[in-house]
């Protein structure tokens, strides 16, 4: 039988893993703009690789894999529960009045919580083994289907947060017939959502009650359960008669929703305000999960001199403009152009936000980015959650609309994952990151992309365009991606874009 190596993330050694992740967390934070850090070179991976064969001596005798996983959750969760206990936090429960989010943790007690994860996922594949995981590893879209159910019918909204009620009762105040109401509550529960404290009477817990109170949240299941499960259905079937898979009118999306070969997604929500203000508001949710509070971008991103000369911002496919309301509470000096298509700029609350100094100095303009841009001359192109959405030839379009706009020294900031090399990011970012893509490549046959391939993707686009590198502030997982408009650029180097 194949050896398990341990990885450093893993190891319950206090010290050593908490050397091993200083290490690992220098190399990651790596940073490739001029002044701020280096490009990670070959030999760097080449040192990471022989650390990572040497971890293989600490391989672990199957029959005690187990026990070496278990110690990580003791320890580990010791480690959480204490932390919370002495700085007054409330201990993390299922209970209907349990805490909604843990707050901002320090690094490693962050690390912890996510050890734990990991750790509880492996042995539970350890213990199932290997036929019984994947058999029912293949399920999981069920787990989406009762959500989807649950949250549709907006079932959570319609039990009572401080007593239960009887399923008949709940029965009769939906449209949803009692067997799949039924079975969808029953089926929840055994993730977490509602209990049934004794037959027949359906209570919250808290990630029901949650369900029931964050209306973005609700978005975000809508969004996911609606518009993106019934598209990853259909994946197979655009691959079949689409191989090369770069069309944005021929993914699995379109073949969903009968739209092949006639408008992208974003066109299709965009007809539909109900569907176009879901979409902002589930991404309103996304932006407010950890690490991608849009706060990273906003507290780290230096603007200084664009607010001294009172420059301009553009947010490119900014949605509704949220982005922008944070950037000019903090940059008193700037102007801000949100631009969207014309059903999200139409949707957009009025005025964009309650504090006038900051709402005058915002605006909201109808642009469709493939076209020529029309705010001239500003300092800053900002595209966040935007150029992962497209394939090559049409990120490439999009960066030329840009630029008869562009005046020297203009900066163009992609705001988006940047992945990095398998195996190198946490476990945890990792499952995400390729989540992420997988949904990228469903909606839009589009991905996330390395720090080669935005660098690919600009020369590809012109060779005036100066790629600076890839900033990532630790804990956040998006990263800044910078490129500055040169009039005399040169030509690229072939091997400009090499790591
Ligand atoms: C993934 S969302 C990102 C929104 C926002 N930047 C954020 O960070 O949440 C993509 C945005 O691009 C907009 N969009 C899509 N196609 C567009 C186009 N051709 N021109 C302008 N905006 C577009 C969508 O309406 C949506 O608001």
């Amino acid at each position: 039988m194949a050896k398990l190596r341990v990885p450093s993330w893993l190891s319950s050694e206090r010290n050593g893993s908490t050397a091993n992740m200083d290490v690992d967390k220098k190399r990651l934070n790596r940073r490739s703009f001029p002044g701020l850090a280096t490009t990670r070179s070959k030999e760097e991976s080449l040192q990471k690789k022989e650390e990572e064969q040497s971890e293989v001596s600490k391989v672990e005798s199957p029959e005690s894999r187990m026990l070496v996983l278990a110690e990580t959750i003791r320890v580990e969760t010791e480690r959480l529960q204490t932390y919370l206990q002495s700085n007054g936090i409330a201990q993390p429960s299922l209970s209907v009045d349990g805490p909604d989010d843990f707050p901002l943790l320090p690094d490693e007690i962050q690390q912890s919580r996510q050890k734990i994860v990991l750790a509880t996922k492996e042995l539970t594949n350890l213990v199932r083994g290997p036929r019984e995981s994947v058999r029912y590893d293949v399920w999981s879209y069920l787990d989406t289907l009762s959500l989807q159910l649950i949250n549709s019918y907006q079932i959570a909204k319609l039990v009572p947060l401080d007593a239960p009620i009887k399923l008949t009762e709940l029965q009769s105040k939906t449209p949803l017939e009692p067997v799949n109401l039924a079975r969808a509550l029953r089926h929840a529960m055994t993730n977490n959502i509602f209990c049934e404290p004794s037959p027949g009477l359906i209570a919250h817990t808290a990630n029901s009650r949650i369900l029931a109170q964050d209306t973005s949240l609700q978005a975000w299941i809508g969004f996911n359960s609606e518009d993106i499960f019934p598209a990853a259905g259909h994946v197979m079937q655009a691959l079949k008669s689409h191989p090369e898979a770069t069309s944005i009118t021929h993914t699995g999306f379109n073949f969903a929703f009968s739209t092949v070969g006639e408008e992208p997604m974003f066109v299709t929500l965009g007809k539909d305000p109900v569907r176009a203000r879901r979409f902002a508001n589930a991404m309103l949710s996304f932006t407010n999960g950890e690490g991608y509070e849009v706060s990273y971008f906003v507290d780290n991103y230096d603007l200084s001199d664009v607010n001294e000369r009172g420059g301009t911002f553009v947010d490119v496919g900014g949605s509704h403009g949220f982005v922008s309301v944070e950037m000019a509470k903090k940059w008193k000096n700037m102007k801000f152009i949100v631009q969207d298509l014309p059903k999200m700029i139409s949707s957009a609350p009025q005025p964009i936000c309650e504090d006038a100094t900051v709402a005058e100095r915002i605006s909201l303009q109808v642009h469709d980015f493939f076209t020529e841009q029309p705010a001239k001359g500003a300092d800053v192109y900002y595209f966040r959650w935007i150029f992962h959405n497209y394939s090559q030839p049409y990120a490439v379009k999009i960066l030329k609309s840009l630029i008869p706009a562009l005046k020297p020294g203009a900066r163009v900031v992609i705001n988006d994952y940047c992945i990095r090399d398998p195996g190198s990011e946490n476990p945890w970012d990792e499952k995400l990151m390729r989540s992420m893509d997988m949904i990228m490549g469903t909606l839009f046959n589009a991905q996330e992309r390395e720090e080669r391939e935005f660098c690919e993707l600009f020369k590809a686009a012109d060779h005036r365009f100066d790629f600076k590198g890839v900033y990532r502030v630790e804990s956040c997982k998006m990263s800044v991606i910078e490129a500055v408009w040169n009039e005399n650029g040169v030509e690229a180097q072939v091997d400009e874009c090499k790591e």
